[in-house]
């Protein structure tokens, strides 16, 4: 799907971040229209002819249907080069709105499990409608909580070993199977966070609050204190994640659609939102906790993508080379499933520079993948 965009009037102060960042402006510029993208809910394949008749028409109904979702093409090969495999354990530790979250979930079918956090309750709320109209729940868990301290276990062994006597078991701490319909005082207590959320995001000290649990995430039939009991670095290193993406806060300038708005939102707005030094300092800060955190959750053996919706050489390849810098057991990796891609810079087969790759080993076994420069929006499908 395309749509039509003007020549963008790119003020000087944009101009010169992109040469600072090696980011050629023709990206913003050059296309006459921007492709939109869709992911095929898998399953619905015999409705293809039907959803390419309705392409012209905004696809309206098989998106109500749940047969398609809104995702673009990056966000998608962020997720592929996670490599997802049967019943690997996937922590996303910036989940919200959840479309690479439903990507997870339809990698993963009938195994595996997948946790999804965000520190922004009303973004997670969304994910869980999201979760709950494409049917994809069953394995996962979604936490409000701050991605830079999240430090709760992937529920690995519990999916065998409970039993549904247990399962059924009614005991006032016990996880009971999760329904919207939530009793008098949970409901009081997701209130009163509710209005505290208005008025700020969760802080790192706050506990983890649990907003949705599917029937296989191995929450049903848990106590609150299994649940939330404090590990050990050790024990992640043992029985960690398989997977960790995190898909960090970012200024979002890699997005062609999210720049042309400022277009109509005004030029000066782009300054404080994107090349603001200090909001800069700030992201880059969080990123990097992001990263460190979610490595930690990692299992020995396990894979963690990094990535950004923006180009910035500060939010991407100076992120990772501090973390490499503080991290001797993490090291880069080939991204496998980018050797089919057609958008490399190495071999560019399209207009936009796209991919950029490096790999190395790792010593300790956890590896660490990066995926960097690969624009929204782009003309490269
Ligand atoms: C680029 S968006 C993630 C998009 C998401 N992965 C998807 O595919 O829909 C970044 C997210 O990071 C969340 N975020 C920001 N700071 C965070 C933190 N400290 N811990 C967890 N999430 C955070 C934001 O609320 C936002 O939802």
């Amino acid at each position: 799907m395309e749509e039509e965009t003007s020549k963008l009037p790119l003020p000087d102060t944009f101009l010169d971040f992109l040469q600072t960042n090696g980011i050629d402006p023709l990206i913003y510029t050059a296309i006459e229209s921007t492709p939109r993208y869709i992911r095929l809910k898998p399953g619905s394949e015999a409705y293809i002819e039907e959803i390419e008749a309705e392409i012209k028409c905004r696809l309206q109904k098989p998106y109500k249907e749940g047969k398609i979702y809104g995702i673009d093409a990056a966000s998608g090969a962020a997720v592929l080069a996670l490599d997802i495999l049967v019943g690997d354990h996937v922590l996303d530790l910036c989940a919200a709105p959840g479309a690479k979250l439903c990507m997870i979930s339809d990698l993963l079918g009938d195994s595996g499990t997948v946790t999804g956090v965000d520190v922004a309750r009303h973004r997670l709320a969304a994910c869980r409608t999201m979760l709950q109209k494409y049917v994809l729940g069953d394995a996962c868990r979604l936490f409000v909580a701050d991605g830079t301290t999240f430090s709760l276990m992937p529920l690995r062994d519990r999916l065998d070993s409970i039993s549904c006597e247990f399962a059924l078991e009614e005991n006032k701490d016990t996880f009971t199977e999760w329904t919207s319909r939530r009793p008098w005082k949970e409901r009081k207590r997701a209130a009163r966070a509710k209005e505290n959320a208005a008025s700020r995001l969760v802080s790192e000290t706050d506990h983890p609050e649990l907003i949705f649990y599917g029937k296989t995430s191995g929450v049903v039939g848990l106590s609150k204190y299994e649940l939330y009991k404090t590990v050990s670095s050790s024990e992640f290193s043992s029985s960690g994640y398989d997977k960790v993406l995190v898909d960090a806060e970012c200024t979002h300038d890699g997005s062609i659609r999210h720049i042309q708005k400022f277009e109509h939102w005004g030029w000066e707005t782009l300054n404080g939102r994107v090349l603001n030094a200090e909001r800069s300092d700030n992201l880059t800060t969080l990123q990097l906790k992001l990263l460190k955190n979610g490595f930690r959750l990692l299992r020995v053996g396990g894979s963690l993508v990094y990535s950004t919706c923006s180009l910035t050489v500060s939010q991407n390849e100076d992120v990772i080379e501090w973390f490499l810098k503080e991290n001797s057991s993490a090291a880069l990796q080939e991204i496998d499933a980018a050797k089919d891609w057609p958008c490399k810079i190495k071999n560019m087969t399209c207009k936009c520079q796209i991919i950029q790759e490096i790999s190395l080993m790792s010593s300790s076994g956890k590896t660490l993948v990066y995926q960097a420069r690969f624009n929204y929006g782009a003309n490269c499908v």
